[in-house]
């Protein structure tokens, strides 16, 4: 994506076909700074750390972890218990985002099938490269039916700003190219659509407000930080038209895992009959699980998470703790929204109900 008029990714690989590069996360929006991985422990690091986080990124990430396992093997020709044993140690780096899984079981048996251990490190840069490139094209397919909706609420407001709410950061950042939440804001930004985008600054690590809004800022698009507990208010009052968000994962079945405090949006988007769309591409679903309240892993993190907050004075970036020193905290990074709140997804496809029958409309081969 254009970022002062730089095209800009949040993952590439060296022109050294040895090094993943990378932005630190952590940092935006008061520093860009770009992170060399280099080793798998180094892509576990970067993983669990949230150097790079968002699902479809989650998942780029790993299929380039998975090349640096067949480039660093101590034996060239990846023994089957050593490609297992570390590919299965990525996995585990964060256990929510489906993407993760799905990239590893992706490019193993490309490995695998390839003989030489030329082709073996040949066949997986091709199968990263893929990876990364369907996440980049699918996002900007779920802008391009997304938009879709924003033009019929233009319509229906006789030409005014679309006002658009988004909880988390489900950005360019979280994916490739595009995002998923914001690929719409994107595209109609790109149509002439007005919109003005409420961003939840989503604690405690405020994606919202450190990435989403950076990116939305950087691509020229009017958006508002709101606390996490405004936008039921702002509903309320006529001032939110459609909620987006994006998701970890979702089951074939509707119900969508995401960063902690979108089931409480849903539940004040439904009460207030204001449209909650969840955008994914179809890595994201999950097609094995239909209770997702009761079978999607629930990340628990660092209470401390909760506990510090990070900011920038204009100089230094610094960490100050907000509650008593010895009060305990909880961290559950995501929830899961029911099927039932959700009005529908828009997908790389196109867009459908959250109904196991209408997503299998989309994707019949599941
Ligand atoms: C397009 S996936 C974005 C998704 O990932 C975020 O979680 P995290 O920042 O912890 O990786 C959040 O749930 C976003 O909606």
């Amino acid at each position: 994506m254009l970022v002062d008029g730089k095209e800009m990714r949040p993952i590439w690989l060296d022109g050294d076909h040895r090094t993943v590069k990378v932005i630190d996360q952590r940092l935006l929006p008061h520093d860009v700074v770009i992170m060399d991985l280099r080793t798998l422990d180094e892509i576990i690091y970067a993983i669990q750390e949230m150097v790079v986080r968002g699902a479809p990124l989650i998942g780029a990430t790993a299929a380039y972890g998975v090349y640096l396992i067949v480039l660093n093997a101590p034996d060239p020709s990846v023994p089957e218990d050593y490609l297992t044993a570390e590919s299965e140690r990525l996995k585990a780096a964060r256990p929510t985002a489906v993407n993760l899984a799905w990239a590893v079981d992706r490019m193993v048996p490309a490995v695998r099938t390839a003989k030489t251990p030329g082709e073996k490190r040949s066949a997986a840069l091709a199968a990263a490269d893929e990876i990364i490139q369907l996440e980049a094209d699918n996002c900007r397919r779920i802008g391009e039916h997304g938009v879709a909706l924003i033009r019929e609420l233009r319509d229906r407001k006789n030409g005014g700003t679309v006002n658009l709410l988004t909880h988390c950061n489900a950005g360019w950042l979280a994916c490739v190219e595009y995002g998923t939440a914001t690929a719409p804001m994107y595209v109609a930004r790109e149509q002439g659509i007005d919109i003005h985008v409420w961003v939840d600054e989503t604690r405690p690590l405020n994606q919202g407000a450190r990435l989403t809004a950076w990116e939305l800022g950087k691509a020229g698009i009017p958006h508002t930080v709101i606390t996490d507990n405004a936008g039921g208010h702002l509903m309320q009052h006529g001032l939110v038209d459609m909620v987006i968000t994006g998701t970890d994962r979702t089951t074939y079945t509707g119900d969508v895992a995401n960063k902690i405090g979108t089931y409480l949006k849903a539940l004040a988007a439904r009460d207030n009959d204001i449209p909650f769309y969840v955008a994914l591409p179809s890595t994201t679903f999950d097609w094995t699980l239909t209770d997702g309240i009761r079978e999607i892993p629930i990340e628990e993190r660092d209470p401390d998470e909760v506990r510090y907050i990070q900011g920038s004075d204009g100089g230094e970036l610094r960490n100050v703790l907000v509650p008593p020193k010895d009060s305990p905290a909880a961290n559950y990074a995501f929830d899961v929204t029911p099927a039932r709140l959700v009005t529908g997804f828009i997908t790389e496809r196109g867009i459908c109900r959250a109904t196991a029958g209408d997503i299998r409309r989309l994707f019949p081969e599941r």
